[in-house]
């Protein structure tokens, strides 16, 4: 079997799930999942024009003044009555302007002297000067969040400025969990010498922290086909996810338990490093991906396709992780056929790979504050190129 492009993986990947079912949440419910409908205002902001500034609203045509002081407007208690020429009403940030006022003196250019007012300053600079219009923010009907958008906080304050109340976001995602290998243990158990702390689950679950997940935890299955293939029979989720077993070693069993238990494999290995020997399939509604064992390849699948997958479920519209550009601290070889996901550190502007790409090396991924990507047959690279990064850390 030749080995898929990265691109293709995901694209593949992507189509094996279903996005969940609709649910319509409260707001403080919806952060990071991602909006299912678009977001549209149901009132207009600001409803009416409102004074920017602490000072007194006029109108703008009888500057310098002198002028009467007939009432206040503060926000929430506003001046109702009209304002005639020459008559000026003290007024606060975000209370609405009295009818017939155009523009706002600030107070640190007022001087008062009972109800008289003078200007004391340069004054407003023109018409509407320190006065927000009704609207200046947005229109009833307006989509203030586009389907398929992620919830940040910002988004969902501008969702209650404009009167929403609920979003309509998919449930939680379940994604199952399942670390496999005869030799792991569960981290700070007291092992012997063979045995290896398992912590491929713990970076999957928490690699999915920010997103609106369910874990179904299968824990550490040995090396033996009947019991992976009992786990993966039974296991009810919208997304399988294991790890280890994925490559063409004598224990290397996922693949055989996977299809022993009705799952489909779609493809297996990827033109990709670290990270080849991934699977993916369906068994049903359920999508299926078999993460290396190795855990930086555990990690750079993940966020490859894992996360995206899960975004995608959760009805993202762009669910595939962004890159950027950075500038390269050193020259880097020509690449092969696969691409590169290299572990590097930012120092003074620029990226520098790491020396020792080994992919089972966590403490080099640990320093790394992103990958340097690499696409298949890239020239050789010098340093002060630049070069397509996607950030870790
Ligand atoms: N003859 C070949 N050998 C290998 C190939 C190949 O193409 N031909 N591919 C290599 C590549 S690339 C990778 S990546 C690994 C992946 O193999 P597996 O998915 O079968 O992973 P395991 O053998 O089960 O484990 C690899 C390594 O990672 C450790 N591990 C596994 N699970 C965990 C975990 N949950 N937490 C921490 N560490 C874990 C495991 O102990 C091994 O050291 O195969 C190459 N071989
Ligand atoms: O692809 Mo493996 O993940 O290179 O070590």
């Amino acid at each position: 079997m030749s080995l898929l492009p990265v691109a293709q993986a995901q694209a593949r990947v992507l189509a094996l799930g279903t996005p969940t079912p609709v649910e319509a949440v409260p707001l403080a419910d919806a952060l990071g999942r991602y909006a299912a409908a678009p977001v549209v205002a149901a009132r207009t902001q600001p409803a009416s024009d409102l004074s920017a500034m602490d000072g007194y609203a006029l109108r703008f045509a009888d500057l310098p003044g002198p002028f009467a002081v007939i009432g206040e407007s503060a926000a929430g208690a506003s001046f109702a009555a009209p304002v005639g020429a020459g008559q000026a009403v003290r007024i606060f940030t975000g209370a609405a302007m009295p009818p017939g006022t155009d523009t706002v003196m600030v107070q640190e250019e007022a001087r008062r002297d009972g109800a008289a007012l003078f200007l004391d300053g340069e004054g407003p600079g023109h018409r509407g000067r320190n006065v927000r219009r009704r609207g200046l923010d947005f229109a009833e009907g307006d989509v203030l969040v586009d389907a398929g958008e992620r919830l940040t906080p910002a988004r969902l304050a501008v969702a209650a400025t404009g009167g929403v109340a609920r979003i309509p976001v998919a449930r939680r995602v379940r994604v199952a969990l399942a670390a496999t290998g005869d030799e792991l243990v569960d981290p700070g158990t007291a092992a012997s010498d063979g045995a290896l702390p398992e912590s491929n689950r713990l970076l999957l679950r928490t690699l999915l922290a920010d997103m609106a997940i369910e874990i179904v935890d299968l824990g550490i299955l040995p090396d033996r086909l009947d019991v992976l293939t009992d786990a993966f029979t039974r296991v009810e989720a919208d997304v399988l996810v294991t790890t280890g077993g994925a490559s063409v070693g004598d224990h290397d069993l996922v693949r055989p338990a996977l299809a022993a238990a009705g799952v489909t494999l779609d493809f297996w290995r990827i033109a990709l490093r670290p990270g080849k020997p991934m699977l993916a399939g369906r068994r049903g509604a359920m999508a299926v991906v078999g993460l290396p064992g190795n855990p930086v390849s555990a990690f750079v699948t993940a966020i490859l396709f894992v996360r995206p997958l899960v975004a995608h479920l959760a009805h993202a519209a762009d669910p595939l992780p962004r890159t950027d550009t950075a500038i390269l601290g050193e020259p880097l070889p020509a690449n092969g056929e696969r691409t590169d996901y290299l572990r590097a550190e930012t120092r003074g502007g620029r990226v520098f790979a790491s020396t020792i790409q080994d992919s089972s090396m966590l403490r080099t991924l640990a320093r790394s504050t992103c990958l340097i990507v690499r696409p298949p047959h890239a020239p050789a690279a010098s340093a002060g190129d630049s070069a397509e990064i996607l950030r870790i850390a």
